[in-house]
């Protein structure tokens, strides 16, 4: 508690530092402070902002606000070039969110995003049984079969990868396309890279399902063998983004081995299978604990479904951050392997 107190005033103070040089200097931007263990971090990003040496700027933001790291970011694109004008908003809409100058796409029907082999989705009903990690798991599995891999989080309200993936930088944004962050070997986007989180957590359905809709339809991911989407828990705004925009070419379900959770399972495989995206089976996480090890047997056989994998209640299923896979994924990875040609070693991209 006294600790949080301590890291909340220091924030405090060095965000104040950080304003006052940025206005003396006739400056004007978003900043932000994060905290990972003893170390804080910010990222300033300046708007319109004329040439400037950001190098330097930031050594001098460094020194002033006592922080370990500052990266100073200009939103202008194309080296200095003035920000353009963000599209215009429809009536009573949100149509650019994330201030990328982009319109809302006519899309007929769900597509991969350029450049993307196979989508696969990790969804579970209900917040907080783990789909964050199995997906963080996932993809740094797949990483390690040689594949290049994308990790696209979408959940706006409580976004995960940047406390999985630090990477103490924003994304930019290059000619109406984010720019996703590298860490780790994989390619990230979330909203927690872009947008102050307390920001976002405001938002409510059209600006979620823009912001949902902008990152799926304008990241430029460049070559990827996979794309993982951590989905957000339930059927909310940006999961009908989701099914409306991104064809899915499987989807895992996690769930832990609470008797509350069929229901959950049942809500998830019956949104992939009502948007044509076959639900590959299900990784139960928590087990070991008070609960078992088990689901409904009844339930899975109703639904056609497997547990593929398990993942014990344990520190360093945790884990955080991730450089390597704290937990293995040996049957999702063999069904994965086994069903999207995409993912085969003979046609993979290969990342080495
Ligand atoms: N097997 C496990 N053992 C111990 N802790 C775990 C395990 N799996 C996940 N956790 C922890 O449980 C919390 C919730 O996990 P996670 O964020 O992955 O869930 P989520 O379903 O994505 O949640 P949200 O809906 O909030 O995004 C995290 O603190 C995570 O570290």
């Amino acid at each position: 508690m006294m600790r949080r107190m301590r890291e909340a005033a220091k924030k405090g103070r060095a965000e104040a530092a950080l304003r006052k040089i940025l206005s003396a200097e006739g400056l004007s931007g978003e900043v932000t402070i994060r905290s990972l263990d003893d170390r804080m971090a910010a990222s300033v990003i300046l708007q319109d902002a004329a040439e400037i040496d950001e190098g330097a700027l930031s050594e001098r933001l460094k020194a002033a606000a006592g922080l370990d790291r500052v990266t100073v970011v200009r939103t202008a694109h194309g080296g200095g070039a003035p920000t353009p004008a963000p599209a215009p908003k429809p009536a009573g809409g949100h149509a650019d969110p994330l201030h990328l100058g982009s319109r809302p796409a006519q899309r007929p029907e769900p597509q991969r995003p350029e450049g993307v082999r196979a989508v696969v989705a990790v969804a579970s009903g209900k917040g907080g049984v783990g789909k964050s990690t199995v997906a963080a798991n996932l993809a740094l599995s797949l990483r390690d079969q040689g594949l290049k891999v994308g990790l696209l989080d979408l959940d706006i309200h409580g976004p995960s990868l940047p406390v999985l993936f630090p990477s103490g930088e924003k994304l930019r944004s290059e000619d109406g396309k984010i720019v996703p962050a590298e860490v780790a070997g994989l390619k990230l986007v979330s909203i927690g890279y872009m947008v102050d989180e307390r920001k976002a957590v405001a938002w409510r359905g059209p600006m979620v399902m823009n912001a949902a809709r902008q990152m799926i339809d304008d990241s430029g991911w460049g070559d990827l063998d996979v794309l993982v989407v951590d989905t957000p828990p339930g059927t909310g705004d940006a999961h009908l983004s989701m099914v409306q925009r991104l064809k899915l070419d499987a989807a895992i379900l996690v769930a832990t081995p609470s008797p509350l959770a069929t229901a959950d399972v049942r809500r998830g495989a019956e949104l992939f299978r009502k948007v044509g995206a076959p639900v590959l089976g299900v990784v139960l996480n928590m087990t070991g604990g008070p609960l078992g090890d088990d689901l409904d047997e009844g339930l899975l056989a109703e639904l056609d479904l497997e547990i593929l994998d398990r993942l014990p209640l344990s520190r360093e299923t945790a884990q955080v951050p991730l450089e390597s896979p704290q937990a293995e994924l040996p049957a999702v990875l063999r069904v994965l392997m086994a069903k999207l040609p995409a993912l085969s070693r003979d046609n993979a991209r290969g990342s080495a």
